[in-house]
């Protein structure tokens, strides 16, 4: 019988596939890494036919773990990295470039020219979006740029766009034979290009960053089914019926499908979305507004987002460059070992900041040092900047929307750190509370595409499946919170203005 649901993770540095049962527990997992390409300071690309055979391997080796056959499917769903952009033939699916990621910015330039005519949030009145490297717009143009003959090609209709979820969902409906060219609303809010209310491309946008129509994905829901696999597949004929961006995915499997429900996931980056319900909130605080999920034919969900470049990339940063500890878990014991930060704040400006203060002229800073500060407190400041990093994200949302919120839920890596998990709570003054499936991203997805199928009946099914598993009370004191916070603006302060010409 078909009960289980595959759900594809497709992530910056991984992909994983995970089958889940009726009560969303996890049956199968299986993971495989992929390449970061390097090639300059600032650029990231990821091969994506690399990534599109960690796709079926990690197929193949779920079902394989949880001894199951594409039989006992009924559901497929996919999430992704979002904004990472991949540009290929149609006619022979091979890309045209490596995928320009995320975190990539090589399009500074183009997003410079661009602020200059109109100012950074020319686009948000109908993107939702300040002008950034971050989302997939000038990624596009700037391949259409830099590769020969492309421009013309995609005018003629022969190359295609995706995002990470359009480029696995094409080539798992069949690739050159009859793939399915569409993303979903979530992917698409996240390009720059599409309209918040329409849930359309935008015309004016597409003339702006110069990209032609005939390349870019139709736009559907994030739960409906899409198409199905070939014969030749492992899921074959299993109905793929999900599609969310990651922290959207997050957001939805950790159940917090309403107005003023919020999670927070902690991985590499770190990423607040804070439920707004049916109606556009656009923020004058620095956070972007995204569309949450639209179930099939009903009306979407928006959310408030606070994008946080780096987080558990410090730890990795700790880890590799200065060989602090030797695995990222090992943080927790090095950063309480000492009572403190011992007076020294980090500020992760590693590509500018993200929000909400969304300065690219920004670089790191390790501040407040004297001959006291060691080692231990400087791992005690870099897991201390996620959480400061997060309450500023989260003032920008009080300040934006009326709700309060009332708690805060956490996923991602570095959730599993109870020290900084604390440190949190103390620093936002609310409680922060961790689900028992701790792999939320890929249960959204499979939420996704079961209730698509009626695997699952509704949103309140899905809500009666979170179980909690932990929880942190604040304990700090207001005047020491106080304190701490204005030690932090003051290190953040040093970092801004620090890209000019004499600094590439
Ligand atoms: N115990 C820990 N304490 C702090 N950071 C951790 C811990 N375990 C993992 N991390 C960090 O969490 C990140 C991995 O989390 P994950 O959710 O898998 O990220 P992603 O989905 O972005 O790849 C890494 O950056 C790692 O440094
Ligand atoms: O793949 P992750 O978990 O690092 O998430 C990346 C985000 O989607 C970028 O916006």
């Amino acid at each position: 019988m078909a009960d289980h649901i595959l759900a594809i993770d497709q992530g910056t540095t991984s992909t994983r596939a995970m089958i889940f049962d009726r009560s969303g527990e996890t049956v199968g997992v299986a993971q495989v890494e992929h390449r970061q390409l390097l090639p300059r300071p600032g650029w990231v690309e990821h091969d994506p036919l690399e990534i599109w055979r960690n796709v079926r391997e990690v197929i193949g080796q779920s079902l394989a773990r949880a001894e199951l056959t594409r039989h006992e499917l009924a559901a497929v769903g996919i999430t992704n990295q979002r904004e990472t952009t991949v540009v290929w033939d149609r006619s022979t699916g091979r890309p045209v470039h490596n995928a320009l990621v995320w975190q990539d910015t090589r399009t500074q330039p183009m997003v410079d020219r661009l602020a200059a005519d109109g100012g950074a949030n020319r686009f948000a009145p109908t993107t939702g979006l300040p002008l950034s490297t971050y989302f997939a717009a000038t990624k596009i143009a700037w391949i259409l740029d830099h590769v020969d003959g492309a421009r013309g090609r995609a005018e003629a209709g022969e190359l295609l766009f995706g995002t990470m979820d359009t480029w696995v969902l094409w080539n798992l409906t069949g690739g050159v034979r009859g793939g399915v060219h569409c993303t979903d609303v979530t992917n698409a809010s996240r390009t720059l290009l599409m309209d918040l209310e329409t849930l359309d491309w935008d015309d004016r946008l597409l003339d702006a960053f110069g990209i032609p129509r005939a390349m870019l994905p139709g736009i559907r829901s994030s739960s409906e089914v899409y198409g199905t696999a070939p014969a030749t597949s492992l899921v074959h004929s299993v109905p793929i019926a999900g599609i969310l961006g990651d922290q959207q995915a997050a957001t939805f499997g950790q159940a917090a499908f309403g107005a003023g429900d919020a999670k927070n996931t902690y991985g590499t980056g770190c990423f607040l979305l804070f439920g707004i319900g049916e109606q556009i909130v656009r923020s004058e605080h620095g956070l972007i507004t995204t569309v949450a999920y639209r179930l099939g034919d009903g009306p979407p969900r928006y959310a408030l987002e606070g994008s946080i470049a780096v987080a558990g990339a410090l730890v990795q940063w700790l880890r590799d460059n200065l060989g602090f500890i030797s695995t990222a878990p090992e943080v927790e014991a090095l950063a309480t070992s000492v009572p403190d930060n011992g007076g020294a704040y980090l500020v992760p400006a590693f590509s500018g900041l993200f929000a909400p203060y969304w300065r690219s002229d920004a670089r790191g800073a390790l501040v407040g040092l004297t001959r006291f500060v060691t080692k231990a407190h400087i791992a005690r400041a870099a897991l201390e900047s996620t959480a400061f990093q997060t309450r500023d994200v989260l003032d920008a949302v009080n300040r934006d929307a009326a709700v309060p919120l009332a708690e805060l839920r956490v996923d991602g890596g570095m959730a599993a750190n109870a020290a900084l998990m604390q440190f949190q709570a103390d620093i936002l003054g609310v409680p922060v509370v961790r689900p028992k499936v701790a792999e939320t991203t890929a249960l959204g997805a499979a939420f996704a595409a079961g209730l698509a199928v009626g695997f699952w009946a509704d949103l309140d099914e899905l809500r009666a499946l979170w179980r909690e598993d932990r929880r942190w009370e604040p304990t700090m004191d207001a005047a020491e919170r106080d304190r701490l916070l204005r030690n932090w603006h003051k290190a953040v302060s040093k970092t801004l203005d620090w890209v000019d010409d004499d600094v590439r």
